[in-house]
């Protein structure tokens, strides 16, 4: 019998939805009486993704690496994290990468010698934020649009996530898009990573794809590096007028790609979860009880405007 532990790589880029699926996934196999472990690789230095699926997942079976790619500077933490996982004995581990790994790289930090016979690679999943894709041209770095185009190339499965901010008819524009890079995957359209998980869990008893043999087919993308992509990780006031700092967020834009965290909101009791992805701002009641902070990624970002900003925003309120 194979006794191989069956990986499912989450890819996808920054805020397209890989979050929101881990949680219905974790969920789910839950569900079918099987056991998840997760592999979360942050790019900022909170593990904010992590604390999301908390509620839904033992710790002990959550495994987070922050500050860097496990596709590049992170990538000997991979196998420690992985060794770590597999002494829980999951039925299947799902990874979700940060927003700006190469997938091609992710796999090679897989194909240690020493973990490559306990695990095998069950599918590889990319979210697509549909704005995103049709909208290409506001990525500011090259690197960044060959990212996106990798992580639909490795993809068996490609979600076109957030449809509910599309008009319906682009739906072949991004077929077109999709299929110029990827001619085999299935291609399901979402809205909050919600489908028939039936594509995912199929794959975790269809024991043939290796981890070496995935990008034989393609390795023309190489190695990409990110010189300007950069994330700044700062204190949280805990009294944000909610509409002023919505638009310091958006006066941020194009160079801010995401950003997340914790925080305090002028006049509500608690705390909220941030998410900012391009103009899209959302504060989500939570029960939160560590220290507030906030993350921004992006391209080029001025740390010294993004510190007075929210220094000015904190002072307008006391
Ligand atoms: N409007 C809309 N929002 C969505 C949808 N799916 C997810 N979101 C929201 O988009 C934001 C980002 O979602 P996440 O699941 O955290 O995205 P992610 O890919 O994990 O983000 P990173 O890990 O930062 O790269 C959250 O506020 C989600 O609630 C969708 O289909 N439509």
């Amino acid at each position: 019998m194979d006794a191989r532990v069956p990986v499912i790589v989450i890819n996808g880029f920054l805020g397209s939805g890989k979050t929101t699926l881990l949680k219905s996934l974790i969920k789910e196999t839950k569900e079918k009486g099987l056991k998840a472990s997760v592999l979360i690789n942050e790019f900022g230095k909170n593990d904010t993704d992590g604390q999301i699926v908390s509620p839904e997942i033992n710790s002990k079976d959550i495994e987070t690496i922050v500050d860097g790619c496990i596709c590049c500077t992170k990538k000997s933490e991979v196998v420690y994290s992985l060794e770590k996982l597999l002494r829980k004995s999951p039925d299947v581990i799902f990874v979700e990468s940060t927003g700006v790994a190469n997938p091609e790289e992710i796999v090679d930090a897989f194909s240690n010698r020493e973990i490559i016979s306990k695990l095998f690679l069950s599918k590889m999943v990319t979210m697509i934020d549909a704005q995103q894709l049709l909208e290409q041209n506001i990525l500011l770095d090259k690197k960044l649009q060959n990212t996106v185009e990798t992580q639909m190339i490795a993809a068996d499965l490609l979600i076109v996530n957030k449809i509910d901010l599309i008009d319906k008819t682009s739906k072949p524009e991004i077929i077109t898009d999709i299929r110029e890079n990827n001619e085999r995957g299935k291609i399901i359209f979402t809205t909050y990573s919600t489908f028939d998980y039936k594509y995912i869990f199929e794959s975790v008893t269809n024991k043939t794809k290796s981890l070496t043999s995935l990008f034989d087919r393609d390795s023309q993308h190489g190695n990409l590096s990110y010189t300007s992509l950069a994330t700044i990780t700062l204190p949280a006031p805990n009294n944000l007028n909610e509409e002023k700092f919505k638009s310091f967020l958006l006066s941020l834009h194009p160079n801010l790609l995401r950003a997340k965290g914790y925080v305090g909101l002028q006049d509500k009791n608690g705390l909220f979860l941030l998410q900012h992805v391009k103009n899209n701002t959302v504060f989500q009641k939570v029960e939160y009880h560590k220290e507030t902070y906030l993350t921004f990624i992006g391209i080029d970002l001025d740390a010294k405007q993004i510190y007075e900003g929210i220094n000015s925003l904190q002072n307008q309120n006391s």
